[in-house]
Order: structure tokens, then C-alpha cells, then sequence
């Protein structure tokens, strides 16, 4: 197999960071980037990541900031030598009753979660064209893009949005031979779930761990999700596998949301 290059965003640690690991089990050489706060974790996953015999880079960038993702593209091409696959997973979450949302929360989630997938995918299709070929584009929405959770109202727009993008982007790219599809995970159990426990917790007077464990509880598979879970599925988008397969946004949740 010829070698084949990817960014993934935000992947210092979480799912990110296990979608980068198995890239590179697949063989894939892989940048990562992150906040300039996570850049420590960053650099670690890069030892990790070098450690499966693959070429790999951390960048730092912000995803909500067009110019830092098109930076983030074009040194992963000069660093590692080509690109095909891109990974917008950077996100946030937003734990609050939709009639207390203020513009600030809004505007700045939905500079990350919404603008920054849109950067991503900008990004990647104008250097797959730079470079004379297809690619993959891979975004990171959630089963709250096909059902909102209460509380979780903002935040669920947002992935909602992500599904959208994913299908328009879908349709005006396939001409130039670029698929793209999102994951939508369940409840997997990262640093964003520590924190929407808590703030659930919070606002619904229950101690900590009961809010995920309520929602666990009710997965038909039995457990939380591990980020490895949605590492599988993108394994598999960034195959050739995948290749008659797009505009599609795949749940991976073990048993919670049925479309
Ligand atoms: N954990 C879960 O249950 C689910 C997560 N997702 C989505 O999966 C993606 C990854 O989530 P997790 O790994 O759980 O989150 P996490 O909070 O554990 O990790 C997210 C990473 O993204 C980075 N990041 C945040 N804002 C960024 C920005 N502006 N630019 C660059 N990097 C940024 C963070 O520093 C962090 O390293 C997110 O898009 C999230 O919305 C979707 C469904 C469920
Ligand atoms: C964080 C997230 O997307 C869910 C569904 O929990």
C-alpha cells in the first residue's frame, strides 16, 4: 500500500486522539493538532503515535480560526509528505436550559463545532485539488444530530449542523472524487463526558456520576462507549472500504438512538 497521510483535529487526548492511533495502526502517517494548553498531551500522543513506525506532527491551531486550519493542512502536506484524509473532531460541549443561552456561549460554540468543521473540510478538498486527487473528509457530529438531548439543546444544533454540512459538502465534492461522512458517537467516556456529568449534576441537584450512569444504564449494549468504539468506525471511513460511501453520518452508540 502506497503510504497516505491524515490530520486529525483535537487530538491530544480523547477521541481524537484514539482515531490518530488507529490511522496510524492502518498506516496512515498522522498530524494532530490541538490548543496551545494541550500541548504537552499533544506532543506525548506524537511519541505514541511514532512509536507504530509512522511519520507523525504536532500543530498548533485552533479550529475555529480559518486561517490556523489552512496553516494546519498545508504544513501536514509539507511535513509529511502529501494528504488525504482529513479528521475534523476538535468540539465542544454545552451544558445548560436553552432560555439561559447568552450570545457569548452561542457564538463561541459554534465557532468551534460549527465553523471549524466547515474550515476543516474548505481545507482539504481545495489542497486534495492542489495536489490532483480525491480524498476523505471525516467530521465529528453525535446521536444528538439525530435526536437533541435536553440540556444538551445548543450543543445539539450544533452537531446538527455538522450533519448538514456533511450532506451538502457531500454533494457539490463527489465531481472531484472526495467522500465525506461524520461519526456520531454515544456517550463515550472522555474528559467531555467528566464534564457534562458534572455540570448535568449540577443543574439537576444529583451527585457526581449519576448523570452518565443514567444514561449508560439505558444503552442496550451495556456500557459506556470507548473512544476505540468510534476509532473502529473511522478506521473504516478513512479505508478504501468506504469509498462508495458518502454524505452519511453513522451512529456508533451501542444501543441508544434508532434512525
Ligand atoms: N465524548 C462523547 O461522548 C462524544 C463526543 N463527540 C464529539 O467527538 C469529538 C471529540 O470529543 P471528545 O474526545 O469526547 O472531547 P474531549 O474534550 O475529550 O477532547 C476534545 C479535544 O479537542 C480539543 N479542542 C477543543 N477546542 C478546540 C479548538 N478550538 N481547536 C482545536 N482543538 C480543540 C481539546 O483541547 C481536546 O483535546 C467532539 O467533536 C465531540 O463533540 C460526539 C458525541 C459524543
Ligand atoms: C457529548 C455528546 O455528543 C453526547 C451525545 O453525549
Amino acid at each position: 500500500m502506497t503510504s497516505r497521510t491524515a490530520l486529525v483535529t483535537g487530538a491530544s487526548r480523547g477521541i481524537g486522539k484514539a482515531i490518530a492511533l488507529q490511522l496510524a495502526k492502518d498506516g496512515y502517517n498522522v498530524a494532530i493538532t490541538d490548543l496551545p494548553q494541550q500541548r504537552n498531551e499533544a506532543l506525548n500522543t506524537v511519541k505514541e503515535l511514532e512509536k507504530l513506525n509512522v511519520r507523525s506532527h504536532f500543530i498548533e491551531a485552533d479550529s475555529s480560526k480559518r486561517d490556523q486550519v489552512f496553516n494546519a493542512v498545508n504544513e501536514t502536506t509539507e511535513k509529511l509528505g502529501g494528504f488525504n484524509t482529513i479528521v475534523n473532531n476538535a468540539g465542544i460541549a454545552s451544558v445548560e436550559p436553552l432560555l439561559e443561552v447568552t450570545e457569548e456561549k452561542l457564538d463561541r460554540l459554534n465557532k468551534i463545532n460549527i465553523n471549524g468543521v466547515l474550515w476543516g473540510i474548505q481545507a482539504a478538498a481545495k489542497q486534495f485539488e492542489k495536489l490532483g486527487h480525491g480524498g476523505k473528509i471525516i467530521n465529528a457530529s453525535s446521536i444528538v444530530s439525530h435526536e437533541s438531548f435536553e440540556l444538551l439543546g445548543l450543543y445539539s444544533a450544533s452537531k446538527f449542523a455538522v450533519r448538514g454540512l456533511t450532506q451538502a459538502a457531500a454533494k457539490e465534492l463527489a465531481r472531484k472524487k472526495i467522500t465525506v461522512n461524520a461519526y456520531c458517537p454515544g456517550i463515550v467516556l472522555t474528559p467531555m463526558w467528566d464534564l457534562i456529568d458534572e455540570k448535568l449534576g449540577a443543574i439537576n441537584g444529583v451527585p457526581k456520576g449519576e448523570s452518565v450512569k443514567k444514561y449508560i444504564d439505558g444503552i442496550l449494549l451495556g456500557r459506556g462507549s470507548e473512544p476505540q468504539d468510534i476509532a473502529n468506525l473511522v478506521s473504516f471511513l478513512g479505508s478504501e472500504k468506504s469509498d462508495y460511501i458518502t454524505g452519511q453520518s453513522i451512529i456508533v452508540d451501542g444501543g441508544i438512538v434508532f434512525t
